[in-house]
């Protein structure tokens, strides 16, 4: 495919970036010359691998929200990820001001402050332990060249399945478990919120609601901690809904775990929601906002199981550092300890098998 010219130096024009369009102020450094900038006034930048259905949603919505100041697109695919990147490069002339690249190479990727993953694309696998496989050994690739290049980042992983992977990127990065985090469930209770506001008149903004453990089918809800206001949803619907009992909720939580697959079987993919749900994390870690996520971190010691060193979600405290807390104390029944437990026990086995 022919190509054409994404800057004007392509086009043979010298490389100027406004040097005889303004007159140099003598106290500052030529533009472009990043790596002796002050710490203070560093640029931030969020690297995206995977330039599909879900990364390109998330580094739109990270464009739309400000958040940083240069996104770096890497995806295999060479004529994809240029186009990608043009199509948002246009999109950024209605924004501030944005630098946005791209290439195939990971290993080009440099100085990441928040690298995302969300590459290899889903695809049907004879069992899960196959289809995991083939994932880890994509982010054999993957995941050491990004912690080379960017020795200080963040990074997130969306790919799924979620725990599992989040595990693997930290094994392979050899990061501090606090600078690794699975989108996990901060995703899932999306739909129970909107259930929710749609059925008590108010903004789904104003529903507060947490989902724990396995993302996906797995993944619990934390009903006491549905409010709005401040008000428990739980007993509110216990008086008023007359048939209200522990099924019923269980329909409720199967509903709102299977909202993923039922859009997937409409539109072929998810990106919206994961778009907003990861731009979320990114201005809660870049912007060192302390805002507490459900999200896939190193449960060690903090789910009630003997078995070590899995990843899944509890509600965490994200800042410019990455993790800095993961809640002391959760409110579970019986059976929802249970569930956590053999979700942990499960997906041990797996990070197991994987010999990482
Ligand atoms: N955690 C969540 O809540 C959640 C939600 C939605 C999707 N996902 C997951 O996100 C992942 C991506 O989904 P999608 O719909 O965007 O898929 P997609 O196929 O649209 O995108 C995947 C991209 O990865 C690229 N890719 C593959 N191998 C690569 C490599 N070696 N280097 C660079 N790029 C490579 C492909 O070219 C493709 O563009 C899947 O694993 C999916 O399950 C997670």
């Amino acid at each position: 495919m022919k190509k054409e010219a994404s800057s004007l130096s392509e086009l043979g024009f010298d490389a100027d970036t406004g040097a005889g369009f303004f007159r140099q102020v003598p106290s500052c450094g030529r533009d472009g010359e990043l790596t002796t900038l002050r710490r203070t006034e560093r640029l931030t930048k969020v690297s995206v691998i995977g330039a599909g259905n879900v990364g390109m949603a998330i580094a739109q919505t990270i464009l739309t929200q400000g958040l940083t100041d240069e996104i770096a697109l890497v995806d295999a695919e060479a004529d994809r990820v240029r186009g990608e990147m043009l199509d948002l490069q246009h999109a950024a002339a209605f924004l501030p001001r944005v630098r946005i690249a791209a290439g195939t190479d990971v290993l080009g990727l440099r100085a990441s402050d928040l690298a995302i993953i969300t590459v290899p694309r889903e695809r049907p696998a004879a069992s899960r332990m196959g289809q995991l496989r083939r994932n880890v050994a994509l982010l054999r690739e993957v995941v050491p060249a990004v912690a080379k290049g960017s020795p200080e980042s963040l990074l997130v992983v969306v790919s799924n399945p979620v725990d599992v992977l989040a595990y693997a990127a930290w094994k392979l990065s050899g990061f501090p478990s606090s600078r690794v985090i699975g989108s996990g469930t901060d995703l899932d209770p999306a739909r129970l919120r909107c259930l929710l506001a749609e059925h008590l008149g108010v903004g789904a903004q104003d529903v507060q609601a947490y989902m724990v453990g396995e993302h996906g089918d797995g993944a619990l809800a934390l009903w006491s901690s549905v409010r709005v206001g401040g008000m428990p949803v739980l007993s509110y619907l216990q008086k008023t809904h007359s048939s209200f009992d522990a099924e019923a909720l269980e329909g409720i939580r199967r509903a709102v775990v299977g909202g993923a697959r039922e859009v997937i079987g409409l539109k072929g993919y998810t990106s919206w929601a994961i778009g907003y749900s990861v731009a979320g994390l990114a201005r809660s870690l870049l912007r060192d906002q302390r805002r507490v996520h459900s999200v896939s971190v190193l449960a060690k010691g903090f789910v009630p199981s003997d078995v070590h060193e899995v990843f899944l979600s509890l509600p965490a405290r994200l800042g410019r550092r990455g993790v800095l807390g993961v809640a002391a104390e959760l409110e579970l029944t019986g059976d929802e300890e249970m569930t956590l437990r053999r979700s942990a026990e499960t997906l041990w086995g797996y990070c197991q098998e994987l010999e990482l």
